[in-house]
C-alpha cells in the first residue's frame, strides 16, 4: 500500500448555487419583494458580521451562464454551523424566490507534500490564515470540483509518495507564477461530497483562470490524473449590486 499524504484541515465550506425564480419574483407584489429584499440584506449583514468577528467567511458572486444565477460560498468552523445557516436562509422569504441548483460540501485542506519539516502548524500564523481564510472579494470567482484518476497505470493513489511529491512540486511551481493574479482555495471533499476536491479560484481578471487552468493541463499531475466536473464562473456581488440584480 502506498503511503497516504498527511493533510491539515481548516474551516468547512459550503458552495450554495441558486437560480433566481424570476417568474415568482415578477408575480410577487412590490411589498413582498421589498420584504424579501430586506430579509436578504439581513442575512448579508449577519454573514459580514461573522466574517468581521473572524468566525467564518462568506463570498457572494453572480454566476454567468445558465448553471446558476449566484453562489454563496460560506466557510465556518463546523458542519453544524453551515447546516444552521443554510436552513435559516432557506426559511427566509427571499429564499422562496430562489431555486437551489447545486451545492458542494468540503473543508479547507492543505496537504503536506511541500510542508516545511519541523513546523508546528498550530503555531504557524501563515498556515492558520490559509486554513481559516477570509475569502477574497476579487472581481471574479471560478469553482469546479475535481478528482485524481484511479485507472490502470494512471492511479494516483497507487503511486509512491516520492513520485506524488515530485509532481505536486511541479504543480506548485506553475501555481506560484500566478502569485498576485490568482488566489486558490483548495477544499478536500473525500467522504464529504461527490468529488475529491473543490477548486475555488479568485482573480480580478477572468483570463487568468483560463491561462492558469490551461497551463496546468500540460503539467503531469493534471494531464495524467486530473478529472474535472462542471465549471462555474462569475462576478463579485456586493450588497448594492445584489439589490440592483433583483431590481425589476
Ligand atoms: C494560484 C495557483 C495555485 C497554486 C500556487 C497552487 C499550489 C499548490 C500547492 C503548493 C499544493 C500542495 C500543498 C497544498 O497546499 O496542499 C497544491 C495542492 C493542490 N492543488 Fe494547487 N495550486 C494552484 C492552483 C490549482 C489549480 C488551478 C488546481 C486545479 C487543477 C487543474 O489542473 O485545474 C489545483 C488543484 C490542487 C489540488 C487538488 C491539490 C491537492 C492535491 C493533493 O493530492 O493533495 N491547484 N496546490
Amino acid at each position: 500500500m502506498s503511503e497516504a499524504v498527511q493533510t491539515l484541515e481548516g474551516w468547512y465550506a459550503l458552495h450554495d448555487f441558486r437560480l433566481m425564480d424570476w417568474n415568482a419574483w415578477h408575480a410577487a407584489t412590490p411589498q413582498e419583494r421589498k420584504h424579501a429584499a430586506t430579509e436578504l440584506n439581513t442575512f448579508l449583514t449577519q454573514w459580514q458580521q461573522v466574517e468581521n468577528d473572524k468566525l467564518g467567511s462568506t463570498a457572494v458572486y453572480s454566476i454567468v451562464g445558465q448553471k446558476a444565477d449566484f453562489v454563496f460560498m460560506h466557510m465556518r468552523e463546523t458542519l453544524e454551523e453551515l447546516n444552521e445557516l443554510e436552513n435559516a436562509f432557506n426559511k427566509s422569504s427571499f429564499a422562496a424566490f430562489t431555486i437551489p441548483v447545486y451545492s458542494y460540501v468540503s473543508i479547507v485542506e492543505l496537504s503536506s507534500y511541500l510542508a516545511k519539516p519541523g513546523v508546528d502548524p498550530a503555531q504557524d500564523p501563515e498556515l492558520q490564515a490559509r486554513l481559516k481564510p477570509i475569502l477574497p472579494k476579487s472581481k471574479h470567482i471560478c469553482f469546479y470540483p475535481m478528482n485524481k484518476r484511479r485507472e490502470g497505470n494512471d492511479n494516483w493513489y497507487m503511486l509512491p509518495a516520492e513520485d506524488r511529491k515530485t509532481m505536486m512540486r511541479s504543480h506548485g511551481m506553475i501555481g506560484r507564477t500566478y502569485a498576485g493574479k490568482v488566489k486558490q482555495i483548495i477544499t478536500g471533499s473525500v467522504g464529504l461530497d461527490d468529488w475529491e476536491w473543490g477548486v475555488t479560484l479568485f482573480s480580478d481578471d477572468p483570463l487568468h483562470f483560463k491561462k492558469l487552468v490551461y497551463e496546468m493541463r500540460f503539467d503531469e499531475v493534471s494531464a495524467r490524473f486530473g478529472e474535472f466536473g462542471d465549471f462555474y464562473v462569475g462576478n463579485v456581488l456586493p450588497p448594492e449590486k445584489f439589490a440592483a440584480f433583483i431590481q425589476i
